[in-house]
């Protein structure tokens, strides 16, 4: 599903009511419609509702929305907010209609002082006061209020987005005016802002409902930013020639481990293993022979005559190149890995200490070879940017830029991992959870990334298809171990399962 911003969602509104045709007024109705149903499926007519109405359409939903749940019983308090004494048309007709149908029990507009409702433990808040309209941080009155709300022991149900939060770019606030919503019920489209750690505190469950904006212009608009869908990702899957042999399989090579930190080594390698790949290789030091052997009796093993990497290697029989897990930082593993950088052809996955080094290096980053594909979290892409980046949008528009300008593919990991394209583009994954955030899960990625571009892939697709099996592995092991005993083996040990269902 493409993610639109707020601007593009602005157009396609207006888009919908030209060409369905609707009227805005028609859809605000149809919105108010499933935001009402939604409500009324969660909360009984013993509710008490307090609805919170800004001056926008944001508040024209809420106003609807209140009429509705007046007409079907529900003990409903409206306070609209109009301290400019401007309301958008919408809004205005569905104040008026409020007032004139008189269903609600008590509606008072604000112009100019306002005495807040008590809000009890019982009662419902759902909060109506900005949507996707909103232009900057909520200061004021509107950000007493939002305290006000926070505070209270109430439920809060927020239309659309919590109102305080911009639909993309929130940068940190010493005190933040935003709604904490424990539903958020977003209009037909989940906002950029949705996809960002920084931003859940906000937006508790969010649920989408389809409010049946036209499906061409969505279809046919351009957008930077999109979710993987698994019929995509099923569609890319390449066939295995009943005649393949080993070596028409793919040939990887992982180079990772260093004294103390073989596992990250075995882990990466199993999961190639376990990634389809015909041949798997680790270029591990002396001291980690033979764990990794016993470990991975299937892999191959190279020795570096250090406790780490110390050399490169001539990569030319590997059809791809993972480098990086448990490696660590000596200086003559940082040479080692841009000599190898320098003389490796094939595609090359970067993660963990690579990129640690890399960022260690400044001026080592713009020497990049084009088509990198780097796997950092959230901390190693700071190291790379060679800054502290203080917000998960501007990370990613970082990590866009830095893709665009060095012809990478870098996958930004987290909840969402986004994977930022050479073009600009940016998609997010949605397989995985947070029994993941367990040590060793990156190293897994780095294996099946360097397995499925061995094995043939296009880098974007063996990025693409990488996360989905990794989250999808990961999510078939917290079925089996639950996500408290989640370990990075159990996402290995679920990878056959991930890809069978890849096959259905
Ligand atoms: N046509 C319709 O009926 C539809 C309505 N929708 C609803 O409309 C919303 C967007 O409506 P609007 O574009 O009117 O925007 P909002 O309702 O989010 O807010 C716009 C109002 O807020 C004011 N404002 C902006 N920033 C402010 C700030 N920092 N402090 C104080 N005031 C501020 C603006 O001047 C304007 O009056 C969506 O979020 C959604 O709820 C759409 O999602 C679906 C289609
Ligand atoms: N809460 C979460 N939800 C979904 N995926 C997660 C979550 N936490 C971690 N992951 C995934 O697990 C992996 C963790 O990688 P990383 O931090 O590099 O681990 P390590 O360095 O220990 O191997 C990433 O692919 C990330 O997307
Ligand atoms: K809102």
């Amino acid at each position: 599903m493409k993610i639109l911003t707020g601007a593009q969602i602005r157009e396609l509104d207006k888009y919908t009511i030209e060409h369905e045709p609707i009227a805005s007024i028609d859809l605000m109705e149809r919105s108010a419609r499933a935001i009402c149903n939604a409500i009324c499926e969660q909360w009984t007519q013993s509710t008490p509702i307090v609805v919170f109405a800004g001056p926008g359409n944001n508040g024209g939903d809420a106003l609807a929305m209140s009429r509705m749940l007046a007409e079907k019983g529900y003990v409903v308090d409206v306070f609209l907010f109009n301290i400019h004494n401007h309301l958008s048309e919408e809004c205005a007709k569905n104040r008026d209609r409020i007032i004139g149908e008189g269903l609600v029990r008590k509606f008072t507009e604000i112009t100019a002082n306002f005495e807040p409702p008590q809000l009890t433990e019982k009662t419902l808040v759902v909060d109506g006061l900005f949507g996707s309209g909103l232009k900057e941080p909520l200061t004021g009155g509107f950000a007493s209020l939002v305290k006000y709300i926070n505070q209270s022991p109430s439920q809060v149900v927020s239309i659309d987005i919590p109102s305080g939060l911009m639909t993309e770019s929130n940068r940190p606030q010493e005190e933040p005016a935003v709604v904490k919503a424990n539903v958020t019920l977003t209009l037909h489209i989940k906002k950029l802002a949705m996809f960002f750690a920084d931003c859940q505190q906000y937006l508790g469950e969010v649920r989408t409902l389809d409010i049946r904006l036209s499906k061409y212009f969505i279809d046919t608009f351009p957008s930077l930013y999109d979710t993987i869908e698994t019929s995509y990702i099923k569609s890319l899957m390449l066939k295995r020639d009943d005649f393949a042999h080993k070596g028409s399989m793919g040939n990887a090579l992982l180079i990772a481990g260093s004294r103390g930190m073989a596992g990250a080594a075995i882990l990466a390698s199993k999961a190639c293993m376990r990634s389809g790949a015909g041949k798997v290789t680790a270029l591990t030091p002396h001291c980690n022979l033979n764990i990794m052997q016993m470990a991975v009796p299937e892999a191959i093993c190279l020795v570096d005559r250090e406790n780490y990497y110390s050399e490169a290697i001539d990569t030319d029989c590997y059809q791809a190149v993972g480098i990086g897990p448990g490696l660590g930082k000596e200086e003559s593993t940082a040479l080692a890995l841009m000599s190898q950088l320098q003389q490796t052809n094939c595609p090359i996955v970067l993660d963990a200490d690579a990129l640690n080094m890399l960022g260690a290096h400044g001026s080592w980053v713009q020497q990049l070879p084009n088509n990198m594909i780097m796997t950092p979290h959230p901390r190693e892409f700071d190291r790379l940017a060679g800054r502290r980046i203080t917000s998960d949008y501007d990370r990613l528009t970082f990590a866009r830029d830095m893709a665009r300008d060095l012809c990478a593919y870098i996958i930004l990991k987290g909840h969402y991992s986004a994977l930022c394209l050479p073009d600009g583009g940016v998609v997010f994954n949605t397989t995985g959870n947070s029994g993941m955030a367990t040590a060793g899960s990156g190293d897994v990625l780095t294996g099946i990334i360097t397995a499925l571009l061995a094995r043939g892939y296009s880098r974007k697709n063996a990025c693409l298809m990488g996360m989905y099996l990794h989250g999808m592995a990961g999510d078939i092991a917290a079925k089996r171990v639950g996500k408290e005993s989640l370990i990075a083996s159990d996402i290995i040990d679920s990878l056959p399962e991930a890809f069978k269902n890849l096959e259905k």
